[in-house]
């Protein structure tokens, strides 16, 4: 549906967006995730054809450019401020996008905006405006939505609406791009996850595969683990030392075991060690950093 191939985006004279390359889906959500300043809402301008790129963009078989954004019908946006008209109210404001009445009415309803959809906009709070921003971008069923930090100022509710609505639209189809800096509510949602650094994609993986890094290290536990460390050092078997435990890496437990078994050192604990979400952002980051 949406295929970036090596997208270069520039701001004056600067690359921001590097080499670009990934693909989404029907009925995928992508979580879009890094440090600030990383290039994540560069690079969903750039998919919206608002900033200056090369490479290429293809929405749905067409191509997106600065200057033609046709291709782009048939993709909503929320992207930093909602664009709000203030003297209308809220109901006017979706007015002007909504092809039908049902689909406006149900997304208000899900959000929970009917106590103030009739006033007129300017009086609404932060929340309320990202509220009916997001409102807007889901109006008439999109083939890709993309969200820039769209639980900003949402309370609990809302943001429970908005995560419903969002499986809601994906189950019948809908694409989502999703940046966020709260990670715990992206895990809620995302099959995908996009990780860009320094304007460079580093890690472009399902979810499925992406937890399985969760998996890949062993907490070991021996009855001598001053011994057990100058055996696995002789074998050349990397671990790395806890405060009463060592890690190790899950492809080399079966070596240890029989290492261990041979020097007569009984194994008291070996289990994996699952690592959080946030934790592993912050490892592959700092690795890149080197
Ligand atoms: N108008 C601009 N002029 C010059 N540089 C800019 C401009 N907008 C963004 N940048 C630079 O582009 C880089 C990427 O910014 P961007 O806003 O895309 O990051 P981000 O990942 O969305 O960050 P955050 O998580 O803080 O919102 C940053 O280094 C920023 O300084």
């Amino acid at each position: 549906m949406l295929n970036l191939e090596n997208v270069n985006t520039y701001i004056g004279k600067t690359k921001i967006v590097h080499d670009a390359s990934f693909s989404i889906r029907a009925g995928e959500i992508v979580g879009l995730i890094g440090p600030n300043g990383a290039g994540k809402t560069t690079l969903m301008k750039t998919i919206l054809g608002l900033m200056k790129f090369t490479g290429a963009i293809i929405m749905d078989e067409k191509s997106v450019t600065e200057n033609n954004h046709q291709a782009l019908s048939s993709v909503g946006a929320l992207i930093e401020h909602p664009a709000i008209y203030p003297f209308l109210t809220g109901h006017q404001n979706l007015e002007l996008y909504a092809r039908e009445k049902e689909d406006l009415d149900s997304i208000v309803s899900v959000l929970g905006m009917n106590s103030y959809i009739n006033n007129k906009s300017k009086g609404y709070s932060l929340g309320m405006k990202q509220k009916l921003g997001i409102a807007i971008a889901l109006l008439n069923h999109p083939k890709l939505v993309i969200l820039d930090e769209p639980m900003n100022g949402l309370d609990i509710e809302a943001t429970i609406g908005v995560r419903k609505l969002i499986k809601q639209y994906a189950d019948q189809g809908t694409a989502f791009l999703i940046s966020s800096h709260v990670l715990s509510e992206l895990q809620k949602v995302m099959t995908k996850v996009i990780l860009i650094s320094s304007g460079k994609i580093i890690v472009n993986q399902e979810i499925e595969k992406f937890n399985e890094i969760s998996r890949r290290k062993y907490k070991v536990i021996t009855e001598n683990n001053e011994a057990a460390m100058r055996i696995l050092q002789n074998n050349s078997i990397a671990y790395s030392p806890q405060d009463d435990y060592l890690t190790v890496n899950s492809q080399d437990i079966f070596q240890i075991q029989d290492e261990l078994f041979e020097h007569r050192i009984h194994l008291e604990e070996m289990a994996p060690i699952e690592a959080n979400f946030e934790q592993i952002v912050v490892n592959i980051l700092d690795k890149e950093r080197g």
